[in-house]
């Protein structure tokens, strides 16, 4: 599945002031592809995951999917935000369960697919445990659990690791990279951080603020598996800071 932007732009008004938070926005995301969006505090990433997931429109330009301009809130393309945003009153099964609500999945297949999901983030054991039981890494999990758990063809990550230690961090990016091995999906990812940018991504896109432009793609030509302290890495990630 290809998302495409093509020349989106975006206002708003803030302190009764017509602002332009992207401007002549032009890319696609390929199927299977993971892109990694960089770019400075406001300069419109968030933003630019909320059009794709249709929860906001565009003021310019078009956005599609496969070749057909998208409408509402497109049920193959699921966001994860950058807190869990879990439903306190729900169990962890409960809020993944969640994810499947607009699915056509029989009960059975639910459960069968929340069981998968637990397993596969490692929460089986804490299938009953409701958020508040559950540390941040947890609760982070069970948020990119809800958002797989439908299997969407395209995943949106807003800074979905932004709140973890390094530790956690780390394991979950290689949870992420597991995923996509066993599926064609398709991630676009806004981070702020380069070095998991680079270890993630087969291209990086990179934002100008002000108002919020596409200032650089950049491939990612580093063999798989990478390595975090690889020198080659450590380079592009000098080199894309310089940018930012
Ligand atoms: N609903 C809204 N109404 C008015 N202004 C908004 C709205 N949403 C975002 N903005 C403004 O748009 C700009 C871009 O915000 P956005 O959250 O997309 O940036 P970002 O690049 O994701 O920032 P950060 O890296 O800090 O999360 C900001 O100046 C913000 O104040």
């Amino acid at each position: 599945m290809t998302l495409r932007f093509n020349n989106i732009s975006k206002n708003f008004t803030v302190n009764h002031q017509p602002m332009t938070v992207l401007k002549d926005i032009n890319f696609s995301l390929q199927p299977g592809e993971l892109v990694a969006i960089i770019g400075a505090s406001g300069c419109g990433k968030s933003t630019l995951l909320r059009l794709a997931a249709g929860l906001d429109q565009a003021d310019r330009g078009t956005i599609t999917v496969n070749d057909a301009e998208m409408k509402g809130l497109p049920p193959q393309i699921s966001l994860v935000f950058q807190e869990p945003r879990l439903f306190p009153w729900l169990t962890t099964a409960g809020n993944i369960h969640l994810g499947m609500e607009q699915t056509r999945l029989t009960p059975a297949e639910k459960d069968q697919r929340t069981h998968h999901f637990l397993a596969m983030m490692g929460l089986t054991d804490f299938a009953d445990a409701y958020p508040h039981q559950l540390s941040g890494g947890m609760a982070q999990r069970v948020a990119i659990a809800r958002g797989l758990v439908a299997g969407p063809e395209i995943l949106l990550l807003d800074e979905p690791f932004g709140a973890l230690d390094a530790l956690k961090r780390e394991q979950l990016q290689d949870m992420l990279l597991t995923v996509r091995r066993q599926s064609s999906l398709s991630i676009l990812m806004v981070t702020h951080d380069v070095e998991e940018a680079l270890y993630l991504a087969d291209r990086v896109i990179i934002m100008s603020p002000k108002p919020g432009r596409i200032r650089a793609i950049h491939p990612v030509t580093l063999q798989v598996p990478r390595d975090r302290t690889d020198s080659a890495l450590q380079l592009q990630r000098r080199q894309l800071c310089e940018l930012l």
